[in-house]
């Protein structure tokens, strides 16, 4: 089954956007509020819809045009926005997010570049077998590495786990945060599997650059009790990464 295409005058389902609305090339957020903040970078910028936790936007950054979209927290959400962008012809998809550190030098402030993501996601093993790895496009990740290096933040590059469990049960710990460290895993977060896999399956670009907001065994938080990622040192990284992904995106 090749990936479904939409006419350029149909609307996505979800998204409720009409095709021909959205640019080449999107930035995609988890938080809506975020979204709505990106596009106040934007120059000609106009919210195109506001449909669950899908707020998608369309302007231009430095002459180019592109769409913001937020997605929500979790891959199976996040993967409705992600398919039905790539459905409406965007070739193009970063993800700007937040992530807590797994290395113990990965701490608040930091920014982390995903070269790929561990599918720990519940949705993209519905979508291709496990042995298919969930990797970022190249030439994006060595461009956001190099913009990341420029904002004078400290940057990291590797893989990032992508799980579905930000809270655990009382019951069982879901997520051995210890043994992917072990792996060399650098951060965790939930949507950027979901993002890798459906971009190649669709055959376009993605990329996905991070915020450190914690470090869960550094704090020895699991629990993430402790969890605050509005302080000062998250929002200067966010911001940072944020302009890192919209520079690659139009690069
Ligand atoms: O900051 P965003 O983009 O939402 O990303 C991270 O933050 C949420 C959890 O707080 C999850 O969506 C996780 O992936
Ligand atoms: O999934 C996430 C996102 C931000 N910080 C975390 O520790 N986990």
């Amino acid at each position: 089954m090749a990936p479904v295409r939409l006419p350029a005058d149909s609307e996505l389902p979800l998204l409720r956007t009409r095709v021909s609305d959205l640019a080449d090339r999107a930035l995609v957020v988890g938080d809506p509020g975020r979204a709505a903040r990106v596009a106040e970078l934007l120059d000609d910028a106009r919210q195109l819809t506001a449909n669950r936790e899908y707020h998608v936007y369309s302007g231009q950054y430095r002459g180019v045009p592109v769409t913001v979209a937020s997605h929500g927290v979790g891959a199976a959400g996040a993967a409705v926005c992600f398919e039905e962008l790539a459905r409406g012809g965007v070739s193009r998809i970063i993800r700007s997010g937040t992530a807590g550190g797994i290395q113990p030098e990965v701490v608040d402030g930091a920014i982390v570049v995903a070269t790929g993501a561990v599918r720990a996601d519940g949705i993209s093993h519905q979508l291709v077998p496990t042995e298919f790895p969930a990797i970022a496009t190249p030439e994006l990740t060595i461009a956001l590495r190099a913009a990341a290096a420029e904002t004078g933040l400290k940057t990291h590059t590797g893989i990032v786990l992508t799980g579905d469990m930000f809270y655990p049960s009382d019951v069982i710990t879901g997520i051995d945060h210890a043994m992917w460290q072990r792996a060399g895993i650098v951060a965790v977060e939930m949507e950027a599997a979901a993002l890798f896999v459906i971009a190649a399956l669709h055959g376009i670009e993605s990329g996905a650059v991070f915020a450190i907001d914690g470090n869960p065994l550094n704090a020895a938080d699991e629990a993430m009790d402790g969890y605050d990622p509005y302080r000062e040192i998250v929002t200067q990284a966010v911001d940072g990464s944020l302009k890192c992904a919209l520079d690659v995106l139009v690069s």
